[in-house]
């Protein structure tokens, strides 16, 4: 091996053929590899601890001699000593010669580094924790690659020519104060100038390389001159900056530090595409609502605004985490999976657990009041009181065509008004649309129980009185009411069965025509109803058979023609049309033949895919129970114990066409509301001769007698005790029991009785209402 000379440069003036260790060793004596990886472990050899991506040294760091003799009084590097700091043997840039490339010398006192100029060769250079002032002789350096002056004293910036292949450049804890154009230096990537005494960024527009930039702890008070700089990583830690300007064209940005600033607005931060880091920790930032603008930030996971006054606002975190869903930390807290499921229950809850809570809510406040036994839940034959629902989007037509169907069906259905607070629209008439109340009468009627459910559309609240459905029953009638889809949801758990049809505006155009002829809904209203359209499409989509019936709603005419048909059937006002081919049905495709249009044909492929009918469940004991019951009263009836009974089983079928009876019956006396109403305590149920129950009918009486117990039950249970179809359902059996058949006390069950259209829930139709109750004149 070959080493003649060290000449000054750091040059070997030799070719180097084999081990070069010893040459190595020449640049390291004195140190020793202890030395070497301290040197390594502070931060020397070119590896300063990193900080938002810029090297720099730690002020902390505590200087070690490299040098064999510490440099003279003055300040002034010595041939001698820079040879002894040189490292890293390899071939010069040129490729000729074999030189060193990397030159260290922390923490000296170094002032004067002028000896440096004939090392031309070095691709790295660090005079970190030094007094020098003066760089010019990096101007020698063509071939420089990595320079780090931290800890010295430089007030000029970038005062040398620039090294064409100069990338990363080190001079936080300086002295410089203004920055110059930087547009010869092309490679430059990094630059950090953290603690130096800047005002203003500027001179960096053309640094078409530069990709970190630290400017922490300055005393910047503007976002500037950036221009277009494809900066990835920017810190501005700890200057003066009020606003975040002139930043939205930084599209490559992915890291922004801003904490400790004065920032009180996040405005500004919008366009960002790649921003993922987010750090305004010790702002002033003081509104939730700040957060905002980072909303279409679409990479952003982390987000420190610790120290600022809007974390002493209530609810502060989830509020955050519920307006920046992506977010993965904040505040330097990973953000949890159940943050984020809680802030969306808390802020933006899904219909179901709207209507969960909603049921909840209502459920515990009856539960609070006297325990009252209603009509609509007594556990006889004519429980639970059949209702019709008619759902979908505002303005759809539904209240018009409840409304007209209780007209036409006045012996079977009866308007269930419900309670609102907002104001009535012209025309509107109190207690027959709505019963309009005030928000305080609202809140009183909730917390006396007196809902069965409530939504809150539209900044104002509706609600289902049970006395709306009482008063119904009360006549022998079905309430007709009309809602949207948290309301069915709601209803859904509760022990009521009603039949649910969905009217849908499949023709989306006419639809928002309707509304704006209608003038009474702003643009907002028009575009908050246009989009709860897909809800229901969703949800009939992911739950076949969740609505009964799908009417298209595009024609009111058209509508309400399939809709009595939908109610003729499930009255069993109609035998099927001729040919059996005019069934409003989802699974049976309506004929344009007939009179009835053809309702199915116009309804989305989501809303009308076949449904899946499932056969009929098993009998539960409590239906079994049910049935023994019956026959029971029946055999009763026919040995003359019980005459009334028999008549109250087969009563059912007075089956007359509502305008037959429109003229006879609308003149009948209506009975006294407060008639039927029964306030008792629970046991009363339990106490009853007139049906002795069995040990499990009296488990489900005693759960069917308060409301509040509606979710006692299993679904069989209910399904075999509360569903009033179950006398229907039970006759053949009870007449092939009896025998009953062939005396012509039992009518055929109607043919819709079998399945349920459109559900694979429930394959047994909901109880049909019985017909206005006539009441029995006293004997004079
Ligand atoms: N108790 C209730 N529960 C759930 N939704 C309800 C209830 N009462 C009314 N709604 C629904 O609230 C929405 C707003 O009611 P509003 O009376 O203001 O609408 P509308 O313009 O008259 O619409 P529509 O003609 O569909 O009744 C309607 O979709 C209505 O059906």
């Amino acid at each position: 091996m070959c080493l003649e000379r060290l000449d000054r440069g750091g040059v070997h003036r030799c070719r180097v053929t084999a081990d070069v260790s010893p040459l190595l060793g020449n640049a390291q004596r004195g140190r020793g590899p202890a030395a070497v990886s301290e040197h390594r472990r502070r931060g020397g050899g070119g590896r300063g601890r990193r900080e938002h991506g810029v090297s720099v040294h730690l002020p902390a760091l505590t200087p070690f001699s490299c040098l064999s003799a510490p440099p003279d009084e003055d300040g002034k590097l010595t041939e001698e000593e820079a040879r002894a700091c040189l490292s890293n043997l390899g071939r010069s840039a040129r490729g000729l010669e074999y030189a060193y490339l990397c030159l260290s010398i922390p923490g000296q006192n170094l002032r004067d580094v002028s000896i440096l100029c004939s090392y031309i060769y070095l691709q790295k250079l660090e005079l970190p924790f030094n007094k020098i002032k003066d760089l010019s002789c990096v101007s020698h350096m063509p071939y420089l690659i990595t320079l780090d002056a931290s800890h010295n004293e430089i007030s000029d910036f970038f005062g040398f020519k620039p090294p064409k292949n100069l990338k990363e450049v080190n001079f936080s804890h300086n002295q410089m104060s203004a920055m110059k154009d930087l547009s010869a230096y092309s490679s430059l990537r990094r630059l950090n100038l953290d603690y130096n005494m800047f005002h203003e960024i500027q001179g960096l527009e053309n640094c078409v390389s530069l990709t970190h930039l630290s400017l922490a702890h300055n005393r910047i008070s503007s976002i500037e001159g950036l221009g277009n700089v494809p900066l990835k990583e920017i810190s501005l830690r700890g200057n003066q900056i009020q606003r975040i300007k002139n930043v939205s064209q930084l599209q490559t940005l992915q890291s922004f530090d801003l904490a400790f600033n004065k920032i009180q607005s996040l405005c500004g931060l919008k366009n960002l595409d790649l921003l993922g880091t987010i750090d305004l920790e010790g702002n002033q930032v003081s509104e939730i609502k700040e957060v905002s603008h980072l909303h279409d930030l679409p990479l952003l996971r982390t987000l420190n605004l610790k120290q600022n006054p809007v974390q002493d606002e209530p609810d502060y975190r989830l509020a955050i985490i519920f307006l920046l869903q992506r977010l993965t930390s904040l505040d330097q807290q990973e953000v949890t999976v159940e943050e984020k499921v809680s802030t969306v229950n808390k802020y933006d809850p899904p219909v179901e657990v709207t209507a969960a809570r909603d049921h909840m809510m209502h459920l515990v406040y009856q539960l609070t009041q006297p325990q009252v036994i209603f009509d609509s839940t007594l556990a006889d034959v004519d429980t639970p009181y059949p209702m019709l629902v008619l759902t979908g989007p505002q303005a759809c037509g539904k209240r018009e065509l409840a409304h007209k169907l209780c007209r036409d069906f006045c012996d079977f259905f009866a308007y269930g008004a419900c309670h609102t607070t907002r104001s009535p629209y012209f025309g509107e008439v109190d207690g027959c649309d709505y019963h309009f109340v005030s928000e305080e009468d609202f809140h009183d009627m909730i917390r006396s129980g007196k809902f069965i459910e409530t939504v809150r559309y539209d900044r104002h609240l509706y609600g289902l009185s049970r006395e709306a459905i009482e008063s119904a029953a009360r006549e022998g009638l079905a309430c007709c009411v009309h809602m949207e889809l948290e309301g069915v949801l709601s209803l859904r758990n509760t022990y009521l069965e009603p039949r649910y049809v969905l009217l849908f505006p499949t023709d989306r155009e006419a639809y928002m025509r309707r509304m704006q002829q209608r003038g009474l809904y702003s643009h907002a209203q028009i575009d908050a109803a246009m989009s709860r359209i897909h809800l229901y499409v969703q949800v009939h989509r992911e739950q076949p058979g969740f609505f009964d019936n799908v009417i298209p709603c595009d024609d009111l005419q058209e509508a309400y023609k399939a809709l009595s048909q939908v109610m003729r059937e499930y009255l069993g006002l109609e035998e099927l049309a001729e040919g059996g081919s005019v069934r409003a049905t989802p699974d049976n495709t309506c004929s344009a033949g007939g009179s009835l249009v053809n309702c199915w044909a116009k309804i989305p492929s989501e809303l009308s895919s076949k449904m899946p009918v499932r056969t009929a469940p098993q009998r539960s004991l409590v239906e079994i129970a049910s049935i023994q019951r019956r026959q029971q009263l029946a055999q009763e009836a026919l040995t003359g114990r019980s005459p009334g009974v028999i008549t109250q089983l087969i009563h059912r079928f007075p089956l007359i066409a509502p305008a037959a009876v429109d003229a006879h019956t609308s003149s009948l006396p209506l009975q006294d509301p407060s008639e039927n109403r029964c306030v008792r305590p629970i046991t009363w149920l339990q106490d009853t001769s007139l049906f002795p129950l069995s040990s499990q009918e009296s488990r489900a009486s005693s759960g069917l007698s308060t409301h509040s117990s509606a979710r006692v039950l299993s679904p069989e249970d209910l399904d075999g005790h509360l569903d009033m179809g179950e006398g229907i359902r039970d006759m053949p059996s009870l007449g092939e029991g009896l025998n009953l058949r062939g005396s012509g006390l039992v009518s055929p069950a109607p043919a819709t009785l079998t399945a349920r259209p459109g559900s694979d829930a429930k394959p047994i139709l909901p109880p049909i209402p019985s017909g206005r109750r006539t009441i029995e004149q006293p004997n004079p």
